[in-house]
C-alpha cells in the first residue's frame, strides 16, 4: 500500500508511527521500546556522524570504547544522582542457566565505567586535557510511551567526557560542544533550537551546570531536548578521587564535562518537516537528495532516455550530489514518484522523450512541490542552487512556525492558557525551586506536566519591577517553559 493513513495535523502519532515505516527508516520489533534502525535512518545517523566526529577530531578529542557492562557496586558509587534513576537500569543475572555471581548492569550512560579508570591514567598535569569520547549504544528501560528515534529502551549516542585542570577550560568547552549541537540541528537537519541553562530542578544531578539545545514541535505543543552539554564541577573527581600534581607540585581535583547527542534528532527531524506525503529530508542530511526518474513513452526510444538518466547520475555524482537512478522496470513513474516522496527525497529529476527532445531534464522540489526545466548543460549549477534552497526553506519555515507558538505571558491565568493551547511559553520567573516545583503540581494531569525547557542564553530585556507569573516575587530571568517529551 502507498500514502499515508494518517494526516499529520489530524492524528499527529499515528502519522509518526506509519511514516518511519513508510519511508523504510524503522521495523517494528517484538521487544517494546526497540526498534530495528533500517539503512534510510542509519544513512542519516552517518552523515551527522561525518559532521560531529570531525569537529570534535578538531578538538582533540580521541576515541575510545569502554564495555557495556557495570558492575552494580562501580554503578552504586554514584548512589546520589543513580537512586532517581535507579527503576531504568537493565541487569544481567544469568549466563546460560546458570545465576552470575553478581548482577552485572548494562550500561545506561558511561560515568561510573569510564572515570575509574581516569583516576588510573591521571597523575599530574601532564596528563591533562584528557578529553574522550565514544560512540555506542546505551540501555534505559523506560516505561513511559515509547516512540521510534524520540524515546527508546536502546539508542545510539556519542558520550563526550573531558577532563580538565582548570574551570575556564571546561566553561569553554561546554559551549564549543553547544555550539557545535546547534550546527546539528540548524545547519543539518533544519531544525530551530534554543540554547540555554537548565534549572538546578531539571539540570544533571550529578554535574555543576547543564546547557542544552532545545526544540519544539508544533503538533503536540510539546518542548523536546535536543542534545546537553554538561558541566560535570569537581564533583566526579571527587567521587572517584580524580586528581592531578599541578606545576607546583600540588595536587588538586581535576575539572570535568560531559555531553551527549543521540538518535533522538532524526526523530525531531522527521516530526518537523514530515508532511502527509511522507518524510521532507533536509539535503545535508538526505541519503539521496536527487533520485532521476526515466518516464517512458509507447513508442519513444527508451534505451536513449535511460541513457540520458544514467548521465544525469553520473554527472551528479561527479559534483559530489548524492544521486540515484531508479531504473526498476516494474514499477510506474507514477508510483516512484509517490514512493520517492515518501522517503522524503529533496529533488526528483525526471526524464521522458520530451525532454530528451529539448535538452532539458524536468526538477520537482518535494518541499514545495515546484517543478522546473532546465538546461542539461545547467544540471549541476542548477541542482546545487535549489538544494540549498531546500535546505534554507526548510529551517526558515519551521522557524516561523516554531515562533508563532512561542507566547510571551506574564500572569498564571495566562501561563494556563497558553499551555492548553499548545505553546511554547517565555515568562519572568523567581528562579526559585519551589516555585518550579509547585508550578509542577499545579499543571500535572493527562498530558503531563509543564515544566522549566531552559533559561535561554538570550534573554529579551526584564523590565526592572516584573514580577515572576507564578509567585508574584521579583522575576530574575525569563525561561521557556511547557510541556515536554
Ligand atoms: O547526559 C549526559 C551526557 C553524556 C554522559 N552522561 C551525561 C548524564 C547522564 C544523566 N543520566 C541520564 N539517565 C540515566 C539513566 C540511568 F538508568 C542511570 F543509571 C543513570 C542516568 C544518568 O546519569
Ligand atoms: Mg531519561
Amino acid at each position: 500500500k502507498l500514502g499515508m493513513g494518517y494526516k499529520k495535523d489530524d492524528n499527529f502519532g499515528e502519522w509518526y508511527s506509519e511514516v518511519v515505516v513508510n519511508s523504510e527508516m524503522i521495523e517494528y520489533y517484538d521487544i517494546s521500546g526497540c526498534y530495528i534502525l533500517r539503512p534510510w535512518a542509519m544513512e542519516i545517523w552517518e552523515l551527522l556522524k561525518e559532521f560531529f566526529d570531525a569537529e570534535i577530531k578538531k578538538l582533540k578529542l580521541k576515541p575510545y570504547y569502554f564495555p557495556l557492562f557495570v558492575t552494580e557496586s562501580v554503578l552504586q558509587k554514584e548512589k546520589d544522582h543513580i537512586e532517581g534513576f535507579a527503576p531504568e537500569v537493565a541487569w544481567v543475572t544469568k549466563s546460560g542457566k546458570s545465576d552470575l555471581e553478581a548482577p552485572i548492569a548494562i550500561r545506561p550512560t558511561s560515568e561510573t565505567v569510564m572515570y575509574p579508570y581516569f583516576s588510573k591514567w591521571i597523575r599530574s598535569h601532564r596528563d591533562l586535557p584528557l578529553k574522550c569520547n565514544q560512540w555506542c549504544n546505551v540501555v534505559r528501560w523506560e516505561f513511559s510511551n515509547p516512540t521510534p528515534f524520540i524515546r527508546s529502551r536502546e539508542f545510539l549516542w556519542q558520550e563526550g567526557h573531558t577532563v580538565f585542570a582548570t574551570k575556564e577550560e571546561a566553561d569553554e568547552e561546554v559551549l564549543q560542544i553547544l555550539e557545535l549541537y546547534r550546527r546539528i540541528y540548524e545547519e543539518f537537519l533544519a531544525v530551530p533550537v534554543s540554547k540555554g541553562r537548565k534549572s538546578e530542578m531539571e539540570k544533571f544531578a550529578g554535574g555543576l551546570y547543564t546547557t542544552s539545545v532545545e526544540a519544539f514541535i508544533p503538533n503536540t505543543g510539546r518542548g523536546i531536548q535536543g542534545a546537553t552539554s554538561h558541566c560535570l564541577g569537581q564533583n566526579f573527581a571527587k567521587m572517584f578521587d580524580i586528581t592531578f600534581e599541578n606545576e607546583k607540585g600540588e595536587r588538586s581535583m581535576v575539572w570535568q564535562n560531559s555531553w551527549a547527542y543521540t538518535t533522538r534528532s532524526i526523530g525531531v527531524m522527521i516530526m518537523t518537516h514530515g508532511d502527509d506525503k511522507g518524510l521532507v529530508l533536509p539535503p545535508k542530511v538526505a541519503p539521496i537528495q536527487v533520485i532521476v526518474i526515466p518516464v517512458p513513452f509507447k513508442d519513444a526510444d527508451t534505451t536513449a532516455i535511460k541513457g540520458a538518466c544514467e548521465s544525469a547520475v553520473y554527472t551528479l555524482n561527479q559534483a559530489g550530489i548524492r544521486a540515484d537512478l531508479d531504473a526498476r522496470e516494474n514499477y510506474s513513474p507514477g508510483w516512484k514518484y509517490s514512493q520517492w516522496e515518501m522517503k522524503g527525497v529533496p529533488l526528483r529529476i525526471e526524464i521522458g522523450p520530451k525532454d530528451l527532445a529539448n535538452k532539458q531534464v524536468r526538477i520537482v522540489r518535494r518541499d514545495n512541490g515546484t517543478k522546473v526545466d532546465i538546461p542539461s548543460t545547467d544540471l549541476v549549477e542548477q541542482v546545487r542552487v535549489l538544494l540549498d534552497g531546500i535546505q534554507v526553506n526548510l529551517l526558515e519555515t519551521a522557524k516561523a512556525k516554531r515562533d508563532a507558538c512561542i507566547k510571551i505571558i506574564s500572569t498564571w491565568d495566562e501561563f494556563i492558557a497558553a499551555l492548553n493551547d499548545k505553546k511554547l511559553i517565555l515568562a519572568p520567573w523567581c528562579d526559585e525551586e519551589e516555585v518550579e516545583k509547585d508550578v509542577k503540581a499545579r499543571t500535572k494531569g493527562e498530558l503531563g506536566a509543564a515544566k522549566t525547557l531552559c533559561t535561554p542564553f538570550d534573554q529579551p530585556d526584564l523590565p526592572s519591577g516584573t514580577v515572576c507569573f507564578a509567585s508574584g516575587k521579583p522575576a530574575q530571568k525569563w525561561s521557556f517553559w511547557g510541556r515536554s517529551y
